[in-house]
Formats: structure tokens, sequence, C-alpha cells
């Protein structure tokens, strides 16, 4: 792996050759680098991994470890401009970095669980690419994908959202000048959403999260454009368990400010070197924002 220092000068570059250009999406790297096999079906987590925490790490490998198969590919993607915050002059490069050591950190974990169940080989354990995007919403962003060369056509999309982002794809707000929740046909005709509960004081109890689903599959939202049979493309997935603490990308820069130590169960190894040694959430540092 090359040093925190090479890895942030070699993103810095490559996203300025991004932006520059005409392009919506690009793969910036793929780990490993060697030639990987042509995907079946292609995971996407999308995020600002401001860090990546070990919630992404959950939602990741959770969803791998479900057909842990050569066929498998993993996409992290950044969006250069989000839905609602305002795009700020970023050095986006510091999370694309992380990026990367989180590639190695889901690797590593799935190897490990792997090995403990068959004889290992790093053969099986998918690659990961590391991807940029200009498009905020997720009709975009996997529109982009699918028109990207880097990809066989046709390839099944597995979007990986926790329950919040769920909320903010079915708000019709986004979809503007008709406001209509149709606009996600093109979305459910060929891809899925894995959708991880998030309970929480913000978004409502577990049951209340899976009335959600019950609510759609029913026929509820159909007047705003979204039939029923969409509830077939959206799978739930457990989150974290009561006892746990929320973990979040928000909370791990917190952490890196004031309780360092913390950052052992918020993100994953090569996360929190980075974070330790580059300090990108530091007062002083250029790298601080959300
Ligand atoms: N603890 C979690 N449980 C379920 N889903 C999660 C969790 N953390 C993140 N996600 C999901 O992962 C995706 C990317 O997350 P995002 O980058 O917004 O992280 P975040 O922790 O919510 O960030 P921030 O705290 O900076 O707002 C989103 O779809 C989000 O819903
Ligand atoms: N309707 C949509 O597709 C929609 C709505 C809100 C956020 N998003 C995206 O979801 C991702 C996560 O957003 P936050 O970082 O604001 O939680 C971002 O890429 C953001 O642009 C998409």
């Amino acid at each position: 792996m090359a040093s925190f220092r090479a890895l942030r000068s070699q993103y810095a570059s490559r996203l300025k050759q991004f932006i520059a250009s005409a392009k919506e999406f690009e793969v910036l790297a793929t780990v490993p680098p060697s030639h990987a096999s042509l995907p079946k079906t292609l995971y996407v987590l999308d995020s600002s991994f401001n860090p990546p925490t070990r919630a992404h790490l959950r939602i990741a490998s959770s969803a791998l470890l479900e057909q842990l198969e050569p066929g498998s590919r993993l996409l992290l993607l950044l969006a250069t401009q989000n839905a609602d915050k305002p795009s700020k002059p970023a050095p986006f490069e510091d999370r694309l970095a992380m990026m990367e050591l989180f590639a190695h950190d889901i690797r590593s974990h799935l190897a490990a669980i792997h090995s403990s169940t068959t004889a290992s080989s790093m053969e099986h354990i998918p690659t990961i690419d590391i991807a940029v995007t200009k498009k905020p919403y997720f009709i975009d962003k996997a529109a982009a994908i699918e028109a990207s060369d880097h990809y066989p056509s046709p390839l099944e999309q597995v979007h990986l959202v926790g329950y919040d982002t769920l909320i903010r794809i079915f708000n019709p707000k986004y979809y503007p000048p008709e406001h209509t929740l149709q606009r996600l046909g093109p979305l459910f005709s060929q891809h899925r959403l894995r959708v991880t509960l998030r309970p929480g004081d913000d978004w409502g109890d577990r049951e209340e999260q899976e009335g959600f689903l019950a609510s759609l599959a029913r026929g509820d939202r159909e007047a705003e454009g979204a039939p029923r049979e969409w509830a077939q493309k959206i799978q739930f997935i457990e989150g974290r368990k009561p006892e746990d603490p929320p973990v979040s990308s928000t909370r791990a820069r917190e952490a890196a400010q004031s309780a360092p130590q913390d950052l052992e169960w918020l993100v994953p190894d090569n996360v929190r070197q980075f974070v330790l040694s580059e300090r990108p959430y530091s007062e002083e540092s250029p790298g601080t924002r959300i």
C-alpha cells in the first residue's frame, strides 16, 4: 500500500482530471489492481466516506457475504455533489484515500470470516472499485454507472443504503418538475435496494421502519407514482443490535477531535490509522468539513 501522503496526492490529481472532464462517473482505482473477472452483480455503496465507519463495513460485508463467489463486485462511490448539502471546495482526496484503505479493511474482514469456514484463498474475496460521480441522486448515479464502459451491460446494481437514505429516495421533493415517484421507474426496473435498518430517535423504531415496506407493498404510495411491485426490489436488513451504540461518520469525526480512543469501535483499522496520523478532522486541518 502506498504511504498516506502518496495516496492522497495520487487521488488529488485523478480527481482534478475527473472534475475538469465531461464525465459523470469514473472508476479511479481498483483493489486489488489486477484485472478482475467480469462482475455478475454490482453492489454499490454510495457515501460521503467522511470517514468510512464500522457501520459502512457491516453494510458492505454483510451484502458480499450473501454470495461470496467470483462475480460479485463492490463499488465504493463518492459523489462530488450532495443532494442537500452545498458543495464546498473540498479536499475529497482525503476521503478517496480513506476509501482505498477501507477497501483493504473490507477485504481483510471478509478473508478472516471466509478462512474460518473454508481453506481460504483471496481469490474468492470480491474486487472493490473506488469511483466518483458528479450526480447527487440515485436514479442518475445508477444511469451513470450503466453508461460506463467499465462494466458489462446489462448488469444488476444492488444499492446498499441505510433506512434514512431510503426515505429520502422516496421523497418526491427531489423529482421536479412533476414531483412524482415515477422517476424511480428505471432504477427499480433493473436494480435493487438493500436497506439496513437504522432505528433511533430520528427515523423511528424498527417496527416503524418495517412499516414503510409493508405500506409500499399495500399500494399506499401508488397515488404518488410508486407501484406496489417495487417492494419486491427492496430488501430490509437488520441494523445494529439494540445494545450496541449507534455508529455514524458524525460520531467518528467528533471522536477524532475529542475521544480518539473511541475510533477503535467507530472506524475500521486502516481508516483509524489514517485519521490518527493525518488528522483530517483537527481544527487546523484544511480537511475539516462535512
Ligand atoms: N449506522 C448505520 N446504520 C444503517 N445505515 C447506515 C449507518 N451508517 C451509515 N448508513 C448508511 O450508509 C450510507 C452512507 O452513509 P453516510 O455517508 O451518509 O454516513 P453517515 O454516518 O450517515 O454520515 P454523517 O454522520 O456524516 O451524516 C447511507 O445510505 C446511510 O443511510
Ligand atoms: N433522492 C435521492 O436520490 C437522494 C436524496 C437525498 C440524498 N441523496 C444522496 O444520498 C447520499 C447520502 O447523503 P447524505 O450524506 O446527505 O446522508 C448522497 O450521495 C446524497 O446526494 C440522494
